[in-house]
């Protein structure tokens, strides 16, 4: 490959850098594509945060203890050093400070952009936050040995689009100690009966529960939330985990069902093993802007009430060129996605179709008249059969009992984030 070939591909693979600045790193890299791309995916690691690291035991500390900064990589670009022969002032030091970030916002029209910093990350996805090396070493390591030794036991999942049987391209489980979980009862099936919990995933979930208050905390004192969104005391019910054991292994964009969740979920997901691009487009219209950004090993992507409502996500087919593999895992990554299980479902009984009597799905309109509208849809339908079978979502209570449904519109549930319109 010539040097332009390999400048094309930094081009496609970094679209928000500039390309004389690719062009000079490429070349203090000394020619290497492999080089660049561990040095820019790295920088996605200067991420700070203030995470309290603590040590390997079952109950995470309490207190905070600062993060020990990872010191910038100093580089002196062919631009940099031009400059400063140049005698033009030249402060910049951190391969960080030279990448220069487009301020994008919602109405930006390219297609595809590609985050790489914490700060870029949430502030185009307001609903995400993400949490670099999440856990502490040895229990990195602990849970990445347990989920390989658990890899047979990740099964594809079978599921209908237009009534043809298809089957999942990435490997997926259910872990529980609790036997009913039944995370979607579309996919119920022998292979995605609970697990139980390892000891690494429990003390991993401590973790994540830690965590996802803390931020679920800010979250709802500057956004406010309806009273049926679980807004504190998040605890993780189940986790679904996924395996994708080479690059071609995919989870194509989807809004996560909501009907073992409930409405305006929280959804912690956390990457072992070699990063992948996790992509979040909004669901309507379908040619809003997508966002990739790359999930190194060990961060935790934290999907905050109305991700679901509002986005799709999902993990792209790479080529070879663009992931990091990881010392264990090889070309395999796994994603464990911590999940709530929403108690007023679990106390009632569970939505049956009026036409089938089979379980009903619920899912959130984002289009259409009924945008925000919550409905419960036959299962049927998710199952290559025929069936209307709909009602609208009720989550009122009354004596501490919610609804769930109701057959009138004027008695249903609608949430609308303040970007929608009623005429979207
Ligand atoms: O692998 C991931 O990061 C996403 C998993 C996911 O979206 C799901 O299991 O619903
Ligand atoms: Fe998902």
């Amino acid at each position: 490959m010539d040097t332009e070939e390999r400048l094309n591909l930094l081009i496609e693979l970094f679209p928000t850098y500039d390309k004389e600045i690719l062009l000079d790193i490429l070349v203090s890299c000394a020619g290497s594509v492999k080089k660049v791309k561990k040095l820019l995916l790295e920088s996605c690691v200067e991420i700070k945060d203030s995470i309290a690291k603590s040590e390997n035991k079952l109950e995470p500390k309490i207190e905070k203890q600062p993060i020990k900064e990872k010191k910038p990589k100093i580089l002196e670009t062919n631009t940099l050093k031009r400059k400063r022969e140049e005698g033009q002032v030249v402060n910049q030091t951190s391969l960080s400070s030279l990448l220069k970030f487009p301020k994008i916002n919602s109405t930006d029209t390219r297609k595809t952009i590609t985050l790489y910093t914490k700060e870029d990350i949430e502030r185009n996805l307001p609903f995400v936050r993400i949490i670099p090396n999440f856990l502490p070493n040895d229990l990195k390591e602990q849970v990445t040995n347990s989920l390989m030794s658990q890899r047979m036991l990740f099964k594809a999942k079978q599921f209908y689009i237009a009534g043809n049987l298809c089957t999942s391209s990435q490997k997926s489980i259910i872990y529980s100690n609790d036997d009913k979980t039944d995370y979607d009862p579309v996919y119920k099936s022998e292979d995605l009966r609970p697990h139980p919990f390892t000891n690494e995933l429990i003390k991993c979930k401590l973790y994540v529960e830690k965590k996802v208050n803390e931020v679920l905390e800010e979250y709802c004192q500057k956004n406010k939330l309806p009273e049926y969104a679980i807004t504190k005391n998040w605890k993780s019910d189940f986790c679904l985990g996924n395996y994708y054991p080479d690059n071609k292994s995919h989870l194509d964009l989807h809004s996560d069902k909501l009907t073992n969740i409930g409405p305006l979920p929280t959804i912690a997901s956390l990457t072992i093993g070699a990063t992948r691009i996790f992509r979040m487009r909004r669901s309507y219209p379908a040619d809003s802007v997508i966002f990739n950004f790359p999930a190194p090993n060990n961060s935790l992507i934290i999907m905050l009430p109305g991700s679901q409502e509002l986005f799709k996500h999902g993990v792209p087919t790479l080529k070879d060129s663009l992931y990091e593999r990881d010392k264990i895992t090889k070309d395999a990554r796994f994603n464990l996605t911590y999940r709530m299980q929403y108690a007023p479902f679990d106390e009632n009984d569970k939505v049956l179709c009026d036409i089938c009597k089979k379980r009903m799905i619920l899912r959130r309109l984002f289009k259409g008249p009924d945008i925000g509208y919550y409905v419960w849809m036959c299962m049927s339908s998710f199952k290559g059969q025929e069936c209307k079978g709909f009602k609208y979502a009720d989550f009122r209570k009354v004596n501490d009992k919610m609804n769930l449904f109701t057959t009138e519109k004027s008695e249903a549930t609608r949430w609308l984030s303040e970007s929608e319109t009623l005429n979207d």
